[in-house]
């Protein structure tokens, strides 16, 4: 059974086709990244996936599951999302943000025990904001936020983890760091990792598959090597790129070229 199953999705808004018959799947502990120009759809096939849109056509499942057949409570048991943009007006404290990843997993009136705290002060460890405790949202760097909200999505315990662009505001030490983490868990813990991401090269270190989309359609899929190649990635971009081996391993490495370095 596959963890994520998306089959032949199409989405429209104010009459304009964004998403056409896109299919998509991640087996348990698969690390997928979906990648692709500005305005392709991207975060859009991830708010679908995490049941916050509803396709037009086509069918998304879950654990074997339509999403629109979980209640908000059983979803978020399962799968967390980490959005591009988080909420910066929450009230809360960084500790009291990464606890409230728990609440999918307590009774209705529950209070959170040791065990919850504990696995918010591991998760604020391995993002390393646990210093950061204490403090408000609204006074954290944008990197820190978005570790804070990365750590809260890892104390959901998912089975499916969806993140739009996690490394977007992190300096590389913080984005390899994350990358790793998003490794283990699959590696070890089985949970799918889907992920958007404009990080071309550092995706390409870690996704067993790419989603290469263009203008809402499927432009490419598959392996890194099979997707990251000059011809399909210069005709989604529309500029020149140049794609070589990375010297770290046997992945693509990309580069764009700049108009003066000639044609
Ligand atoms: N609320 C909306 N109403 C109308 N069109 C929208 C809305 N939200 C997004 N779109 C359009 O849908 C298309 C896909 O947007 P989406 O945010 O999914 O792209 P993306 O691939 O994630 O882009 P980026 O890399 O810039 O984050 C874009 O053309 C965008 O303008």
């Amino acid at each position: 059974m596959n963890a994520v199953k998306i089959s032949g999705v199409s989405f429209s808004r104010a009459g304009q086709h964004i998403l056409q018959d896109i299919s998509m799947e991640a087996g348990e502990g698969e690390f997928l990244a979906i990648i692709g120009p500005n305005g392709a759809g991207k975060t859009t096939l991830l708010r679908l996936a995490a049941g916050l849109e509803q396709p037009d056509s086509g069918c998304v499942q879950m654990l074997g599951r339509a999403v629109s057949s979980y209640t908000r409570r059983e979803f978020a048991a399962q799968v967390a999302l980490v959005p591009q943009e988080v909420p910066l007006e929450m009230p809360f404290k960084v500790a009291e943000t990464v606890l409230l990843g728990r609440s999918p997993h307590l009774g209705l009136w529950e209070m959170e025990g040791e065990k919850d705290r504990q696995l918010a002060l591991q998760a604020m460890q391995n993002m390393g904001v646990e210093h950061l405790a204490g403090r408000r949202l609204d006074q954290l760097s944008g990197g820190e936020r978005q570790r804070v909200f990365i750590a809260r999505a890892i104390c959901q315990q998912p089975r499916v983890l969806l993140l739009d662009e996690p490394t977007a505001s992190l300096d590389p030490a913080h984005q390899v760091g994350i990358m790793d983490l998003l490794e283990g868990l699959c590696r070890e813990q089985g949970v799918s990792v889907i992920m958007v991401s404009h990080e071309l090269n550092l995706a390409a270190m870690y996704a067993d598959r790419m989603l290469l989309l263009s203008r809402g359609r499927t432009a490419g899929t598959g392996a890194p090597h099979e997707v990251l190649t000059r011809e399909l990635l210069e005709k989604s971009y529309g500029c020149r790129i140049m794609v070589d081996e990375n010297p770290l391993g046997k992945v693509p490495r990309m580069m764009p070229v700049p108009e003066k370095y000639g044609k």
